[in-house]
């Protein structure tokens, strides 16, 4: 049997770390994905003696475990969670699985991905058990550079681990693809599952990337709680990856210290976020129907992402990667803030209406003057 599942990758258009903290944050699910394909040989076959294995074919490295050795390591974990509420991994049970992982030589340069193996046998032997299987995953985001490949990948693992279970299922298409999505219930289960991997992976999550990557669109999220935000003009961003690697877990806790010594200042700092957050979602709500409207509705959002980056230098998790990428898009009257946990990965452009109309134009006009030269050409 194969099961395939796939979730989406995000951007942050407001709020990230804040949200950790009680603000609200604005998110949208991109169209890159992870993908998971779930590999279970029939029932009784490869018994006691089979394996858990994962391919992880982005980095090249795959990995297996005698059923027996995580039956003898986890006991109570293999022989399943109660599927409808999971509970959350105990650190014993943490310490028992990163024994597992560390059985494996992982090459130091790809160290990062430990926190990944750890989430994969949570989720695995919880939902399946110590059940022989193969998981292959794949992914068209950047490893840790602030898309949500962490939520992503275990939002898609979640979605094929508890297919395979039977206790979800795929209803409906979804338009042009040969993919189904899950109800509403059965997304509400895999977030679930899919934020304890997230623990696994962050320490501290607020919930954001798993709940946009499984719900998808744009969404408003405030402690735990989702709000679908409908937007009647998308707007276009740019994403820049610095490609200087970071860890979100380890800024996520940086910002908590630094709320810890300054719990005041940090807090009109979390505060300040919130209301920008706020106002963002209803600007993004606001129906633009004319010209004149998109464009001060985008130099709202400009304006508000500005001073999201102001605050998000604040916090300490900006980077002078980051700062190049501001610098040089400012230099073409174009706002830019990091998104995600910041300290390296992804910067978003806002891409102002106006310069599409601009680009699309000096496209019509070279073309037109091709079409004029190529016309001309053969009388001249
Ligand atoms: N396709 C994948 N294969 C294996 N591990 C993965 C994969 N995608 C994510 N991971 C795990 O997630 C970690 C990256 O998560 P991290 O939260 O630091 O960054 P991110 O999710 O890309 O960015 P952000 O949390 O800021 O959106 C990797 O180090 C790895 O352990
Ligand atoms: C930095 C953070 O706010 C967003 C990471 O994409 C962490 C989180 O909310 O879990
Ligand atoms: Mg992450």
């Amino acid at each position: 049997m194969e099961i395939r599942a796939r979730a989406p990758g995000k951007i942050i258009l407001a709020g990230e770390h804040a949200v950790v903290h009680g603000s609200s944050a604005v998110a949208a699910a991109i169209d890159l994905y992870t993908q998971s394909s779930l590999h279970l040989p029939p029932p009784g076959d490869g018994g006691a003696g089979g394996e858990v294995e994962v391919d992880l074919t982005d980095s090249g490295l795959a990995f297996s475990w005698p059923c027996s050795r995580l039956l003898e390591a986890l006991g109570e974990t293999c022989r399943k969670a109660e599927l409808q509420a999971p509970r959350p991994c105990s650190p014993e049970e943490l310490a028992s699985i990163a024994r597992l992982v560390e059985l494996h030589e992982i090459p130091e340069a790809k160290i990062w991905l430990s926190a990944g193996l750890s989430a994969f046998l949570y989720l695995y032997t919880s939902i399946l058990g110590c059940r022989p299987g193969k998981v292959v995953v794949s992914s068209g985001l950047p490893m840790g550079a602030g898309l949500g490949s962490s939520a992503a990948f275990s939002v898609s693992l979640s979605g094929a681990l508890l297919t395979a279970a039977g206790v979800v299922c795929a209803e409906g298409a979804v338009d042009g693809t040969e993919w189904r999505l899950l109800g509403k219930d059965h997304l509400e289960l895999v977030n679930t599952w899919a934020f304890q991997g997230e623990k696994i992976i962050h320490g501290k999550p607020s919930g954001i990337d798993n709940a946009v990557s499984t719900f998808g669109s744009m969404i408003k999220f405030k402690k735990g709680e989702l709000t679908n935000l409908k937007s009647g003009n998308p707007v276009k961003m740019l994403i820049t990856d610095t490609r200087v690697g970071r860890n979100t877990k380890a800024l996520v806790a940086g910002v908590s210290e630094r709320a810890s010594r300054h719990p005041d200042a940090m807090a009109s700092v979390f505060h300040a976020v919130n209301t920008i957050s706020e106002e963002l979602s209803s600007i993004v709500e606001l129906a633009a129907t004319d010209e004149i409207a998109m464009t001060s509705k985008e130099e709202k959002l400009a304006e508000l992402m500005e001073m999201n980056q102001g605050l998000l230098q604040c916090m300490g998790v900006s980077h002078s990667s980051i700062e190049t990428v501001l610098r040089s898009t400012l230099k073409y009257n174009l706002v830019s803030k990091l998104t995600g946990a910041g300290g390296g990965g992804c910067v978003l452009t806002l891409i102002p209406t106006r310069i599409l109309l601009y680009l699309i134009t000096c496209v019509a006009f070279i073309s037109l003057k091709y079409l004029r030269s190529s016309i001309s050409f053969p009388f001249s």
